[in-house]
């Protein structure tokens, strides 16, 4: 079944947080995606948007070189709802006025209905809390709007004009502090927009399931499949669409977990029945890391790594027939972080989209890009995979490599893969696997510490411990794990793991920490 109405497009002019809104515009079941704001109004068109979302942004709607909006958007028909630059920026194009009141607001602010609040606010709280982030304010609603909200910075916070489908509001529907914010953007879509609804994880597996068997055709293609939740379910996907003719590849790079080449080779296969090839490429991985220390070198090497062992695996199977198309299990945030998007930073470039070589031969298939691993996983339950592969904790494609913060050496996979199976093996035992998102455990290797062990002067190396919890992997606050559990771990890894003498709790949210250490 083809997609039921054109996508929600989200402009997005350099805001954080822009796919939060792609994000819960498709919790309530549109589809919806994040364009970047230099889009001219005839690629938006050419996607037969169903509506149009601002986003917010870091400029000045009067500054300068600010990100415009094309003033033909207003007059294609289109629906448009501005969120904080975005409200500024509609305002302004329908001729409002924008300005710097001196009133500046910043996280929880109280926002008062006016009048009936129009089509978003009514019958909600005369007072709501709502998440604001400005310096600038509408201070002229545009002629034929009605205010429908308002704060002390903000007098109009929130317009409407119902006929033309326009709507803007100053503060941040999209995040969890605004409590009526999901409301809100209903209101918006069903009631001002007319959107149809009916983008449900079903609808997700037909149309991609189709989307892939159009691309691959009757060709061939090789998965990379790490055992992982997200290849899983992209081979899943993919098996669905060409059938035996995808074959699967797991590439053993010495940068594993204890225990992980057993259960792909072994639970994987039995739980899906997909055709496993294994690759022994511990050696070759080794020798490319020798001497290197910079997080973004390592990420590189090990993404173009992976593609010649996909390239050797393409090779081996050359007399099955020919395997031109490379299905991953790309999803949004390492799109996003490896500066995907336009005007977004490059905060480290995830191994198989950043890191891929320039030279890459093969065709990518990856039909789970523009998802999130929460939408990843109920797409996998739908395509009847087990709980526990569905459930698993995320863990990176190039594994230990980025939680060994100096050279990567055996001896210190060694030492660091000694330390995670203790850690992970306390942490499911106390029941506290399904509440953790992920817990990175990484090895200081160019850092030493005096330590007093058996009466003797050890010099070893701290163990941090990063357990974090995470809706999407976005944005990750600390898991305040019990004292008990910490203190198991730690006498047991400083008890056990030689080279070892402390164990340090990394208490950092992301922002401004990233999950991983490099
Ligand atoms: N050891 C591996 N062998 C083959 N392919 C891999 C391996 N590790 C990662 N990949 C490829 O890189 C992609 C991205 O890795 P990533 O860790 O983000 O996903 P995952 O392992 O499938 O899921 P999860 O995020 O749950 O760990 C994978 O979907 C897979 O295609
Ligand atoms: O397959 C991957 N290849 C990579 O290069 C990579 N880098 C980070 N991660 C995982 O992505 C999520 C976000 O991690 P960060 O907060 O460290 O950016 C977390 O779940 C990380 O474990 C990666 N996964
Ligand atoms: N968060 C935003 O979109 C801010 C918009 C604009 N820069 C302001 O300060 O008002
Ligand atoms: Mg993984």
């Amino acid at each position: 079944m083809a997609t039921p109405t054109g996508p929600v497009l989200v402009m997005d002019f350099g805001a954080q947080y822009a796919q939060l809104i792609a994000r819960r515009v498709r919790e309530a079941q549109v589809f919806s995606e994040v364009v970047p704001s230099s889009a001219t109004v005839e690629e938006l068109l050419a996607k037969n948007p169903s509506a149009i979302i601002l986003s917010g942004g870091p400029s000045s709607v009067y500054a300068e070189g600010a990100p415009a909006m094309d003033p033909k958007l207003v007059e294609a028909g289109v629906p448009i709802l501005g969120i904080c630059y975005g409200h500024q920026l509609l305002a302004r194009a329908l001729g409002g006025v924008v300005e710097p009141t001196g009133v500046r607001e910043f996280g929880r602010t109280d926002v008062r209905i006016v009048g009936e609040g129009g089509v978003l606010h009514t019958g909600l709280p005369d007072h709501q809390t709502a998440w604001m982030s400005h310096n600038d304010s509408v201070t002229k609603a545009p002629e034929g709007s009605v205010v429908t909200a308002s704060s002390d910075g903000a007098e109009v916070a929130g317009f409407e004009d119902v006929e033309r489908r326009f709507a803007g509001v100053q503060y941040h529907p999209e995040v969890a502090h605004s409590p009526h914010g999901q409301e809100v953007l209903r209101r918006f879509l069903y009631e001002i927009a007319g959107v149809q609804s009916g983008w449900t994880t079903s609808s997700i597996v037909d149309d991609q399931v189709a989307k892939v068997a159009a691309q691959i055709g009757d060709g061939r293609a090789i998965c990379g499949l790490s055992g992982g939740v997200d290849s899983a379910v992209a081979a899943a996907l993919v098996q669905r669409a060409i059938g035996d003719r995808l074959t699967c590849v797991f590439v053993d790079h010495g940068l594993l977990r204890a225990g992980e080449r057993t259960q792909v080779e072994r639970d994987f296969v039995a739980a899906t029945g997909v055709n496993l090839v294994t690759v022994d490429a511990r050696e070759r991985f080794l020798n490319a890391l020798a001497g290197v220390t910079d997080p973004e070198q390592k990420r590189k090497i090990i993404g173009r790594e992976f593609i010649r062992v996909f390239e050797q695996a393409e090779r081996d199977l050359k007399a099955q027939g020919d395997y031109r198309f490379l299905v991953q299990g790309t999803l949004y945030p390492d799109v996003v972080e490896s500066g995907g998007g336009e005007g977004t930073a490059n905060i480290k470039s995830h191994h198989n989209v950043g890191g891929l070589p320039d030279d890459l031969q093969f065709e990518l298939v990856e039909p789970l890009r523009l998802l999130f691993k929460d939408e990843v996983r109920r797409v996998g339950l739908e395509l009847g995979l087990p709980e526990t592969i569905v459930q698993r904790q995320p863990f990176p494609g190039p594994g230990l490599g980025i939680r060994i913060i100096g050279e990567v050496t055996a001896d210190r996979l060694e030492t660091l893969r000694e330390a995670d199976a203790i850690a992970r093996e306390e942490l499911t035992a106390a029941g506290l696997d399904q509440e953790i998102w992920q817990c990175p455990v990484v090895l200081l290797a160019d850092v030493r510490s005096v330590g007093v062990q058996g009466d003797g002067r050890t010099y070893g190396h701290p163990i941090v411990l990063r357990p974090v919890s995470s809706e999407d992997a976005m944005t990750a606050d600390w898991t305040r794990l019990p004292y008990e559990v910490l203190e198991r771990i730690s006498t047991r890894i400083t008890n056990e793991v030689s080279e070892v003498n402390r164990v340090v709790l990394d208490v950092t949210s992301k922002p401004p920490g990233t999950i991983e250490w490099e």
